[in-house]
């Protein structure tokens, strides 16, 4: 049988004392697409760089097609775009493209890598000169250009326009259609939506929630309430009330009111037996967006300790060399939410 492309096998890193990957177990599924998300600094740069072998866990294991991921054979089936990817800047996009479609035995064709990046026009422009989304491009065809089994990708649409970036997603899943695996990060939500085969929310170093997006989605029940109140409302109105992440934003001579309710007909006919006037109400099921939002909310209140820079303070003492370093350097089954962990 092969390898699973990624295997974490309860993965800790801690840079000092400061733990930033707690303790987190997955296995990748040949051919999909997972997408990590969580708050900034949750952990999901760290998670990638150590499955990509640029960073070694403190504890536990990471895999890839069987092997360490520093392994020359792993990283022959591997193409990685990082948020900086420091190409040498002088060195124009096309003899980038041939330099990099060297590292690997059976690589794209060259053309064929320039057209999926739409970097046509911009073949003998030094690397230096290009706009922040055409660099971001360049990096996504020197991630691609191998034509790799599994790619990483760190937040890859960061500065991309809303065409760049349509396309780019296309790309993605075409290669994954074409039994690619590939990870990604991202803070947008619609992306997510768009392309994961499966989620993982990472929360203050913790993995929370593991699953496909109807997976997740099943994780937090109830709808999405809005409407307008005329006046001013204030948060007394709704004491007593189910309501979850109440929001009031006053709105020309109204109140916007917005809310999450696993009851929202008790909250509305209570709204409306008051005569409270509302109007424009609408009641959807929540997205992906909302569940992400509710999965860390419940996270955050069942509390880790807050060390003010996203993760969780080491448990025991680290045996690791601190390691300073600088920023260059689906389970199949059913959604896991992992936030009774996070209590503990
Ligand atoms: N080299 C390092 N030395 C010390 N702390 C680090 C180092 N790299 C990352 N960290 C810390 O580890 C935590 C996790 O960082 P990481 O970059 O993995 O988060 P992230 O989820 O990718 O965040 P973002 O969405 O902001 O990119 C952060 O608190 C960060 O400050």
């Amino acid at each position: 049988m092969c390898p699973s492309p990624v295997v974490l096998d309860h993965v800790s890193k801690n840079y000092g004392g400061f733990r930033a990957v707690s303790d987190l177990s997955l296995e990748l599924v040949p051919g999909q697409v997972t997408v990590l998300l969580g708050s900034n600094g949750a952990g999901k740069t760290t998670t990638l760089t150590m499955m990509t072998g640029l960073r070694k866990p403190t504890s536990g294991q990471v895999r890839v097609f069987g092997l360490d991921p520093a392994d020359p054979r792993a990283r022959s089936r591997t193409g990685v775009m990082l948020q900086d990817s420091g190409v040498p800047g002088a060195l124009r996009v096309g003899e980038l493209v041939r330099l990099f479609r060297e590292f690997y035995p059976t690589p794209l064709d060259t053309d064929q890598v320039i057209e999926m990046a739409g970097l046509r026009d911009r073949l003998r422009v030094r690397a230096q000169d290009l706009s922040g989304g055409q660099r971001q491009r360049l990096y996504f065809a020197l991630a691609v250009c191998g034509d790799p089994e599994l790619l990483f990708l760190d937040e890859p649409t960061v500065a991309m326009d809303v065409d760049s970036r349509n396309q780019f997603l296309g790309h993605i899943r075409g290669l994954a259609d074409r039994g690619r695996t590939v990870v990604l990060t991202t803070h947008y939500l619609a992306e997510a939506e768009r392309l994961a085969d499966r989620v993982v929310l990472i929360h203050r170093s913790r993995l929370i929630a593991d699953g496909t997006k109807a997976e997740i989605k099943a994780l937090t029940t109830g709808k999405r309430v809005s409407f307008l109140l005329p006046g001013e409302a204030g948060p007394a109105e709704f004491d007593g009330l189910p309501v979850d992440g109440l929001e009031l934003t006053p709105q020309a001579g109204h109140t916007a009111v917005r809310f999450h309710s696993d009851r929202p007909e008790d909250v509305l006919s209570t709204l409306m037996l008051r005569g409270s006037g509302l109007t424009d109400l609408q009641v959807v099921g929540v997205d992906l967006e909302e569940t992400v939002q509710r999965l860390v909310h419940q996270a955050a209140e069942n509390g880790t300790e807050d060390t003010g820079g996203g993760g969780t303070k080491a448990a025991e003492p680290t045996t690791a060399p601190s390691e300073a370093e600088g920023p260059g350097a689906e389970r199949p089954g059913a959604a896991r939410s992992e936030t009774a962990e996070v209590q503990a």
